[in-house]
């Protein structure tokens, strides 16, 4: 059985339950289900606070997990990222109130409130900035108002928490992070039942963002039709009955998807169609 630790709550639960059921495994039902064994696929589930899954996959108790790249990196665990999920995307920043500090240098001598200690307490290191790190839970940017810190260092997705909050971005970002699949640092990369479980996972990263495409064009504008559709190695060209004309199949980005249709049906291309993939294995 592989064990895989998936976070229980928070921003990460939700999506990476799903991708975990569009990856053809079973999930649970009930909220407060701990342990879910997936016999069919020999798979066993620990949902576990997101924080933590580092930690257990690092010990080597489980196998791999579904985290926060920030997580990860904060917890200091001898864990490593092996795939990134596509979700749950954020950068992590410092912020304070206008007029405080325009970059991490000008951090010396404050006190920043996080609730990833580990983190900020290495950049202000790596950065040679003496400050003092307050560790809070969560609702750091409270922290600033009642006083307790002059700047704060969290999650950053969309900036409204932050301007709510009356505090503005400084310096670059500390972090972009987004879910990440980890293993154990140094765990052997050749284990089939994980390389299984990515090949899963990766399918599903695939179907979300591509599309396949199919359309007619005559023989004579195929090169300029496949410079379009290039495919991920080679579309697929069949024979139509009227000899003058061609059908082809790729697959195309779901983003670019219009725009290619436009551009196909400006070159001659008719019967222009898209269907979604619900699985794949490249
Ligand atoms: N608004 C957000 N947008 C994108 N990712 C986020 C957001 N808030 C938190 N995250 C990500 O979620 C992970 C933190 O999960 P955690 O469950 O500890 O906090 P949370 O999602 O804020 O949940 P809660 O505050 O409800 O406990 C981190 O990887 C973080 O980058
Ligand atoms: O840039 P935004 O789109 O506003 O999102 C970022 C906010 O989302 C998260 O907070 P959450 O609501 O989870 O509260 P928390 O601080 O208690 O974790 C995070 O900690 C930020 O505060
Ligand atoms: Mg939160």
């Amino acid at each position: 059985m592989l064990r895989i630790a998936v976070p229980n709550k928070g921003s990460l639960s939700e999506p990476a339950s799903e991708m975990l059921h569009e990856a053809g495994y079973r999930q649970r039902k009930d909220r407060r289900e701990l342990v879910l064994a997936d016999t069919e696929n020999e798979v066993e589930f620990f949902f576990l606070r997101p924080r933590d899954i580092a930690v257990y996959v690092g010990s080597g108790k489980l196998d791999i997990g579904i985290t926060g790249r920030d997580l990860l990196l904060d917890s200091g665990a001898r864990a490593e990222e092996i795939l990134q999920l596509g979700f749950a995307g954020s950068t992590f920043r410092y912020a304070t109130r206008p007029g405080t500090a325009k970059s991490v240098t000008d951090l010396g001598g404050m006190t920043i409130a996080t609730s990833f200690s580990g983190l900020v307490t290495k950049h202000l290191a790596d950065h040679g900035v003496d400050a003092s790190v307050v560790h809070l839970d969560g609702a750091v940017e409270t922290a600033i108002q009642l006083g307790v810190a002059e700047v704060i260092a969290d999650v950053v997705e969309t900036g409204t928490t932050l301007r709510n909050a009356g505090l503005e971005i400084i310096s670059e970002p500390i972090l972009h992070s987004e879910a990440v699949v980890v293993r154990g640092t140094g765990a052997p990369d050749d284990d089939p039942k994980v390389r299984q479980f990515l090949r899963r996972m990766q399918g599903v990263l695939v179907a979300r963002r591509y599309v396949m495409m199919d359309y007619d064009i005559r023989a004579e504008h195929l090169e300029q039709a496949v410079a379009l559709t290039p495919g991920l190695e080679s579309p697929t060209v069949s024979p139509l009955h009227d000899q003058g004309w061609v059908a082809v199949r790729s697959m195309v980005r779901t983003k670019e998807a219009q725009r290619i249709m436009d551009d196909l049906y400006e070159l001659g291309a008719r019967a222009i169609l898209t269907t979604g993939i619900h699985a794949c294995r490249l």
